[in-house]
């Protein structure tokens, strides 16, 4: 089983130690039975209360032994495996991500590791019952080797019998699984379109009995067909169980003598084997469960590395920056359902010019563009719908690898070698941004009182408080939530500056404000300012304008208003 497998690289020093221990504690079992039954059979040795004390404390001793060191394990298995993995997406480049969909990603992250702890919580008990049976076995071997084999034969039986309901469990479970992603993906459409779901009673009942209902009620199938499959395994564990006693009891008598004391240490045996062998069936499913979760998180886990960046920030990171964009051309897939793990490379040659026929059925083409951004210049980025400006952002960034023409940074060449040192040179206020609660990243000795300054400056100071680099919160309107992005912007004060529509959902006010202030001052302090907008009226205070249209640059020019202080570049 892989499950074991795991285990066993992460550490099977550990694992040799807890079944060691695990058997001895079910090897000390079976001696407690041998113990019970010379009792019951008025054959108790010499101090046998003494040697029942003594093997009931080593039979706890070495179980809790074994526990610990599995517990501890397991849960550091569990442990490590969530931070590899949300490392993994981390290091993930976007692209992947966005193809990977998040909720797949939050399906594994969180329902996978769930299923996946739980399974291996069972893991200790497993190893004390399995080695409680095992003792017990080797104790009916040592009383009688008919008795013995008559017992490995029903039980033979009975796991050939229990095996065939277990393969049907493991592939109703697996597909189970990955209704699981289709399942989260609605959850998502729950939480993120709530608002959506609650002002139209139709579209809520046609998503819940269309989508979401679908969903869950295959889930639902599944799951209790594969759960059913255990319950009649279990039943036929218990059958095997008592066909067993009741065949030396009733049957094997007519063919064989055998002693009284022999008979009752059988039965007493097989009562005691009961329970263990009852509990390590009703503990298969979380076992199996645990399996296919931890197979998804590793085909997951591969995915993500498969394609991890370099995370290394070798360089300075240079105050001055000349960006140059080269024939640099991106290509959105069309949108199909894809195989999340092994996703296409796109292969687009840029000496072969694409039509519109061609990317209709390819997905958006970007490019090729060629640009240029010089530090103390603010270049604005409009455009239609769809034009293409939030993907050309998402490229200059680094956060999309150009599939074709190449990026240049004061003129090196940027790869994926450089793009992490690369990004550093970015702030950036996308238009899906988030909002950290505190202040991340920054260690400024007086973080708090820069802070406090930027709020004053971006009036939000009556809203929001900071403590120690904590903000006190971020329920705020768009419109502030997007000042206090700005706010972050400012801490970093990194040479390049990209808005996306940051002024389309502020006030007058602040619109102009940011237009003519904030921007002018990034541009004095030399910073390069690129700014995506729909804002017309403002065009005029740009540096350059750069027009995209159907993912192509249809102008680049300086403003009549600079026309004066500026050349054409
Ligand atoms: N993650 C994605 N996967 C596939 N296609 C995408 C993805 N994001 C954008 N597109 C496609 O790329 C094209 C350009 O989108 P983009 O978001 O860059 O446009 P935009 O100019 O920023 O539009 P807007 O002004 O509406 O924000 C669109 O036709 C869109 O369908």
């Amino acid at each position: 089983m892989r499950f074991i497998r795991f285990f066993l690289e992460i550490s099977w020093q550990t694992i040799l130690i807890a079944t060691i221990t695990g058997f001895l504690s079910g090897g000390g079992n079976a001696v407690l039975i041998s113990l019970i039954n010379r009792a019951v059979n008025q054959a108790a040795l010499p101090n046998a209360l003494y040697y029942f004390i003594g093997l009931t404390i080593f039979t706890l001793l070495t179980s809790v032994v074994s526990q610990f060191m599995l517990i501890n394990l397991s849960q550091n298995a569990i442990y490590q495996l969530r931070l590899r993995l949300s490392k993994n997406i981390l290091s993930s480049p976007l692209h992947h991500l966005e193809k990977l969909g998040n909720n797949r990603l939050l399906a594994t992250l969180t329902d996978d590791i769930r299923v996946l702890s739980h399974a291996v919580s069972t893991i200790p008990n497993i190893c004390i019952d399995l080695a409680t049976v095992v003792g017990c076995l080797a104790y009916l071997s040592w009383l009688s080797n008919s008795l013995f084999v008559l017992a490995i034969f029903f039980t033979s039986i009975a796991i050939a019998c229990i095996q065939t309901r277990l393969n049907k469990a493991r592939h109703l479970f697996a597909t189970a699984r990955e209704e699981d992603d289709n399942l989260f993906k609605h959850f998502q459409a729950i939480t993120t379109g709530i608002k959506e779901l609650k002002l139209h009673k139709s579209r809520r009942e046609d998503f819940l009995s269309k989508k979401l209902q679908g969903s869950a009620a295959k889930l639902h199938q599944k799951n209790s067909k594969a759960m059913k499959s255990f319950a009649v395994a279990n039943g036929i564990g218990q059958f095997s169980q008592f066909t067993s006693l009741g065949f030396v009891l009733f049957v094997l008598p007519w063919f064989m003598y055998i002693p009284m004391p022999m008979l009752s240490t059988y039965v007493l045996t097989s009562t005691f084997i009961a329970l263990p062998m009852q509990n390590l069936l009703t503990r298969l499913p979380d076992l199996m469960c645990g399996n296919i979760a931890l197979q998804k998180i590793e085909r997951m886990k591969l995915s993500l590395t498969n394609q991890a960046e370099f995370d290394n920030v070798d360089s300075e990171i240079s105050n001055s920056c000349q960006l140059e964009l080269d024939e640099v051309t991106y290509l959105y897939q069309p949108n199909k359902e894809e195989n999340e793990f092994h996703l296409p490379q796109p292969h687009f040659n840029r000496n072969q010019p694409m039509h519109s026929l061609d990317i209709a059925e390819k997905g958006f083409l970007l490019g090729p563009i060629s640009l240029s951004f010089q530090s103390g210049e603010i270049t604005y980025i409009v455009g239609g719908n769809g034009s293409g400006k939030s993907t050309l952002a998402k490229l200059i960034a680094g956060l999309y690898t150009p599939h074709g023409g190449s990026i240049y940074l004061n003129q090196a060449p940027i790869t994926d070698r450089n793009r992490e040192w690369y990004r550093q040179h970015f702030s950036a206020i996308f238009s899906d941004f988030y909002l950290f609660d505190r202040c991340l990243g920054f260690n400024h000795a007086n973080l708090d009182r820069e802070v406090e300054g930027y709020l004053k400056q971006l009036q939000l100071d009556r809203k929001v408080q900071v403590k120690n680099g904590i903000l006190s919160t971020t329920r705020l309107s768009q419109g502030q939530r997007k000042r206090l992005a700005l706010l972050t912007a400012y801490l970093e004060d990194r040479p390049i500056y990209l808005f996306d529509e940051w002024a389309s959902d502020q006030d007058p006010y602040f619109r102009e404000l940011f237009y003519k202030e904030i921007l002018s001052k990034l541009k004095e302090r030399g910073k390069t300012v690129l700014v995506i907008t729909h804002d017309d009226r403002y065009f005029h205070l740009a540096d350059r304008i750069v027009k995209l249209d159907y993912g192509k640059v249809e102008a680049n020019y300086t403003p009549i208003a600079n026309l004066r202080s500026k050349p054409l570049v």
